[in-house]
């Protein structure tokens, strides 16, 4: 057991993320109280048979009151809905956050809630599973994975800082990032693919009508790397779509215009150019591992449970 971090945690949606973040509060023993709110009373009871928190809430206000760090761990498109509901009982000195996948769009549903003398920083966990629910989480999601911090104008440091080390605490590297910047990104880095595996695994199921089983029966594993991703919470991926509409566009908008020039290779037997664009993707994936970043599927396997 470290030192307490904190003297009451607030986790407002308690699925992957939230239960994640519980499990390793609890595992580092970093908070006295861990209040839990979630809007479905199954849920909520489902988080209380694992043990989750100290208190089970279904008014996230009430879970927020004497909080001295809010997490706010629902869907992005209801990010400003429960801003709305917790503003009366944050306490003045408390840090809000949240870990949603798109920032701008988080800080402009929140920021015009949060109450004076609260410290709101948005930030982003770059860990997660196809998984989704309560059950779904594990204490060490976030070890050795990068989480993003971006800050509005005006942030004061100490409380920034000791985000900061909470995440640390966690396992996580922790950057900084402009909210518009992180969206770019995130757009191209994983908006984008789940993007991609969705539409190729739509399309095969269409092709499925005609070749009946054969999609399953042979699918190797490229197709079902696209699978796990495209069997994400669809809530989830329709809010991201949603609320990162333009970073999105403008990635899909080149996504398309390089398709159309590899589609254009492969008509008129251009070797060299795909064996060109086949030797740069290469050297990327080389340089993911080289970097260490490669830890998330070998990992991850084992945490292979249910669903909301
Ligand atoms: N699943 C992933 O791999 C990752 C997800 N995120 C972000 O974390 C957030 C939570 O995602 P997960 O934990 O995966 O989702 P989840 O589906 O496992 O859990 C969502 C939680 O939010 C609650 N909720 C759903 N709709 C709500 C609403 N309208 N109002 C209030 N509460 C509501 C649910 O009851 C549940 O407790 C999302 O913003 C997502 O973008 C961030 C990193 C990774
Ligand atoms: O399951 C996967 O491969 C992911 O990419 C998980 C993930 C999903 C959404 C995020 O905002 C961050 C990480």
């Amino acid at each position: 057991m470290t030192d307490m971090q904190f003297e009451k945690i607030a986790l407002i949606g308690i699925g992957l993320i939230g239960s994640s973040i519980a499990r390793a509060i609890r595992e580092k023993g970093l908070a006295r109280e861990v209040a839990i709110s979630t809007r479905s009373s199954e849920t909520l009871k489902r988080a209380e048979e694992l043990g989750l928190g100290t208190s089970y809430h279904t008014s996230a206000a009430e879970a927020a009151e004497e909080a001295d760090l809010v997490i706010v761990s629902v869907p992005v498109g209801a990010s400003g809905a429960v801003a709305a509901e917790i503003a009366v009982a944050l306490k003045p000195g408390a840090i809000l956050t949240d870990v949603g996948s798109t920032k701008a769009s988080v800080i402009q549903q929140m920021l015009p809630h949060v109450p004076d003398g609260v410290h709101f920083i948005p930030g982003h966990p770059i860990a997660g599973t196809e998984h989704s629910g309560p059950d779904a989480g594990f204490a060490d999601l976030f070890q050795g994975r990068w989480c993003i911090l971006t800050p509005v104008a005006g942030t004061a440091l100490e409380p920034l800082a000791r985000l900061r080390l909470f995440w640390e605490t966690l396992g996580s590297k922790v950057d900084e990032m402009e909210p518009e910047h992180h969206d770019k990104v995130l757009a191209i880095v994983s908006h984008l693919p789940h993007i991609i595996a969705y539409n190729i695994v739509g399309t095969a199921a269409d092709l499925e009508t005609v070749t009946e089983s054969e999609v399953i029966k042979y699918s190797a594993s490229g197709f079902r790397d696209f699978t796990r991703l495209a069997a994400s919470d669809p809530v989830m991926w329709r809010d991201v779509c949603l609320h990162n509409k333009d970073a999105i566009l403008e990635m899909l908008a080149r996504f398309s215009e390089d398709l159309a020039y590899l589609q254009r290779a492969i008509r008129w037997g251009e070797a060299d150019k795909l064996f060109d664009l086949f030797t740069r993707t290469r050297a990327v994936r080389r340089s993911i591992i080289e970097a260490g970043q490669d830890t998330a599927a070998p990992d991850f396997g084992r945490h292979i449970k249910g669903g909301n």
